[in-house]
C-alpha cells in the first residue's frame, strides 16, 4: 500500500496541453476517483503516476519516494488499461496467474495463487469461466479477466482507466458493487478514471474533478454532490443535469427576470446577477411550508420507469423535475413545484456561493 501525491504536474504533447499544475493528494488505503469528461487528461494522469508518460514539470510521489528518474516497472503500481490485451492461446486460470508467475513482484506458491485466483474470479463473477479461453468470452467477460490481471497481483496501487466501460448498464451497476467491496476487503489504494458520475458517486472514498487538464473541486461524493464548486462541477454529476437559472438580486429577492421564480434573498447576497440551480430530482409536486414554489403548467410528462419528468413552463421559464409517477400531473395541467431553500444553489461568477438558506462552509 502506498501513498500517491501529484504535485504541479504540468504535460504537453506537442502542442496540446494535457495537464497544468495538477496537484492531488490520495492517502494510503484510498479509493481515489477522477471524474470528467473527454479529454480532461484523467489518462494522462494516470499514466503519470505509472511513469508511461514522462512528466514536463511537477513531481510525483508514490509512498512518499520522488519518482523522477524511476522506471515503470519499479514503481510497485498495477495499472489497467480501456482496452485490454489478454494471451488468446491460454485459458482464464493461466492468464490470470500469468503475472503471479513472472517473478516481478514476488514469488508465489502455487495454493498462494489459486487462493488469489480464486478470491478474484469470485469478486469480478468470473470463477465458471476459469477454464475457458479468451475466444470464448464476451467482451465484457474479457473486460473482468482483464481487470483480474490487474487486481490478482499485490501492487502499492492500483491505477483504473475506465474499468467497466464495455460492460452493459445491468452489469456496470453490480460490478461497482464488487469493486466496492474488494476495494474496502484489500484496502489497497485506488486511483480510478470514470467520466461516469454515477460511477464515482458510489465508488470514490473521495472524488476529483478534472477539466481541462486542471483539477476544479476535490471532496467526498456527498461534499461534491451537494456542495458543488462552480456550476462545471454542480453539471458534471446528475441526469438529468442541474438546472441554472439567471436570475438577479435586489431589494432582498432574488428573481428570474419573468417572475417564475421569486424568493428572499439570504443575508450577505450582494445585489447583482446569480445563477440559481436547481436539480431536477430536488423539486416536488406541491406546497411546502418553506420551500420555494413554482406555479406553472404541464407542457410534457415523459415516464422514465417508476418516475416521471416533467417539463413545466412557468412564464418564460422551462423547468424539469422528475417526481414520482403516482403524483404526477398530466400534460395541460396546472401544477405547483417546490424545492428546499437549500436546494437551490446560487452561483456568483459561476462560482457557488451557496444555497438560498444561506451561506455556508463548503466542506462543513
Ligand atoms: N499521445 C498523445 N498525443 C497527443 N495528444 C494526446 C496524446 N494523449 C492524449 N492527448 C491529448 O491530451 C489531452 C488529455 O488526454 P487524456 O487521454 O489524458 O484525456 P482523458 O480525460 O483520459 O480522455 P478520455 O476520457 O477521452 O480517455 C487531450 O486533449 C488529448 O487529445
Amino acid at each position: 500500500m502506498a501513498s500517491l501525491t501529484l504535485d504541479g504536474v504540468t504535460k504537453s504533447y506537442g502542442k496540446t496541453r494535457a495537464l497544468t499544475e495538477l496537484s492531488l493528494s490520495v492517502g494510503d488505503g484510498e479509493f481515489f476517483v477522477i471524474l470528467g469528461p473527454s479529454g480532461a487528461g484523467k489518462t494522462t494522469t494516470l499514466k503519470s503516476v505509472a511513469g508511461l508518460e514522462p512528466i514536463d514539470d511537477g513531481s510525483v510521489h508514490i509512498g512518499g519516494t520522488d519518482m523522477a528518474g524511476v522506471e515503470p516497472y519499479r514503481r510497485n503500481v498495477a495499472m489497467a488499461f480501456e482496452s485490454y490485451a489478454l494471451y488468446p492461446q491460454k485459458t482464464v486460470h493461466d492468464n490470470l496467474a500469468s503475472p503471479l508467475r513472472s517473478g516481478r513482484t514476488g514469488t508465489y506458491s502455487r495454493a498462494e495463487q489459486d487462493e488469489r485466483i480464486r478470491e478474484v474470479t469470485e469478486t469480478l463473477g468470473i470463477a465458471h469461466l476459469r477454464s475457458r479461453f479468451p475466444r470464448e468470452l464476451s467482451n465484457g467477460q474479457r473486460q473482468r479477466v482483464a481487470l483480474g490481471r490487474v487486481l490478482v497481483r499485490p501492487a502499492g496501487a492500483y491505477l483504473l482507466d475506465e474499468p467497466l466501460s464495455h460492460l452493459d448498464a445491468k452489469l456496470r451497476a453490480a460490478m461497482r458493487a464488487e469493486l466496492k467491496q474488494l476495494g474496502a476487503m484489500s484496502s489497497t489504494t485506488t486511483l480510478y478514471v470514470t467520466h461516469d458520475y454515477q460511477e464515482a458517486l458510489a465508488l470514490g472514498d473521495r472524488i476529483a474533478v478534472l477539466r481541462a487538464g486542471q483539477v476544479v473541486q476535490v471532496g467526498t461524493a456527498a461534499q461534491i454532490w451537494s456542495r458543488p464548486s462552480d456550476t462545471f462541477v454542480a453539471r458534471a454529476l446528475g441526469q438529468p443535469e442541474m438546472m441554472l437559472l439567471p436570475a438577479t438580486v435586489d431589494g432582498g429577492r432574488i428573481r428570474t427576470a419573468d417572475g417564475a421564480l421569486d424568493m428572499a434573498a439570504p443575508a450577505g447576497l450582494e445585489r447583482g446577477p446569480v445563477l440559481l440551480g436547481i436539480r431536477p430530482r430536488a423539486l416536488t409536486v406541491g406546497d411546502r411550508d418553506g420551500a420555494v414554489t413554482v406555479r406553472g403548467s404541464v407542457r410534457l410528462a415523459e415516464r422514465l420507469g417508476r418516475v416521471i419528468e416533467l417539463t413545466v413552463r412557468s412564464h418564460d421559464t422551462d423547468l424539469v423535475a422528475v417526481v414520482a409517477s403516482a403524483v404526477a400531473p398530466a400534460e395541460g395541467a396546472d401544477v405547483t413545484l417546490c424545492v428546499p431553500p437549500a436546494e437551490v444553489h446560487v452561483f456568483v461568477d459561476d462560482t457557488r456561493w451557496g444555497s438560498v438558506a444561506g451561506k455556508e462552509d463548503r466542506d462543513a
